[in-house]
């Protein structure tokens, strides 16, 4: 071996192949995932289009279809919860809404997320294998200027099973204000919400004490 201050150099082929099959097979590795994480964020990406599609039409603003879509960035954001062990229901996410335009979910056998219903009640969320959730967020809210709802969520596990989930959420651009269409504002709709830029509204969000929370967008930037 030589050894210099920092690096060792295995010099026998012995020690040398290895290493270097170990870290052929690391690199692979990452190749195949980053491969597989790209191609699937890049068709759950397709679905987020075509949802936003979907809601522009039904509120007659598809004019700003290309707009919205130019000025989206992607998160794939991938999470494990480990099963606690008892049959009680342990937290595993605390609640929120998400501050995205629209967040797409996708988990394993493992069910755990509730949504809570405009009445304060936790509705379980059982879905069919191979499904995807598709939930409103914040921005989505305030850009239609209140014609959807960003319902406020949580996870809560139980039993001995690791829950998986990924979630891919669209989330505007840094320095794109949030502000809704005129179309969408009049006297029977006020404006609700000032227009914001998302990274100051996450800023606000990681240190406001509602962190989180409902009223975060209102009182980071309600009318
Ligand atoms: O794991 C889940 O199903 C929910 C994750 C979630 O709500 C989030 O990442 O914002
Ligand atoms: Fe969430």
């Amino acid at each position: 071996m030589l050894t210099s201050g920092i690096v060792t150099i295995p010099t026998r082929a012995s020690d040398f192949v290895p290493k270097l099959f170990n870290n052929l097979m690391y690199v692979l590795f990452v190749c195949v995932i980053s491969k597989i994480i790209s191609s699937f964020s890049q068709q759950v990406s397709e679905l987020d289009q075509m949802v936003r599609r979907m809601v522009l039409e039904s509120l007659g603003v598809e004019k700003y279809y290309d707009e919205h879509i130019e000025s989206t960035n992607y998160l794939l954001r991938v999470m494990k919860y480990k099963g606690p062990d008892t049959s009680d229901a342990k937290l595993g996410l605390q609640p929120h809404t998400d501050k995205s335009i629209v967040s797409i979910l996708c988990q394993n056998q493992v069910n755990g997320l509730e949504v809570q219903s405009k009445d304060g009640t936790w509705i379980e969320v059982k879905i069919s294998p191979n499904s995807f959730i598709v939930m409103i967020g914040d921005s989505f809210l305030a850009w239609t200027n209140g014609r959807l709802h960003s319902p406020l969520h949580r996870v809560m596990m139980t039993g001995d099973k690791a829950r998986y989930s990924t979630g891919l959420f669209s989330i505007p651009k840094d320095g794109y204000m949030v502000k809704a269409p005129e179309e969408l504002v009049d006297e029977e709709h006020p404006l609700l919400f000032k227009p914001f830029d998302f990274v100051e509204f996450t800023k606000f969000n990681n240190t406001a004490e509602d962190h989180g929370c409902k009223s975060a967008l209102k009182s980071y930037c309600g009318v």
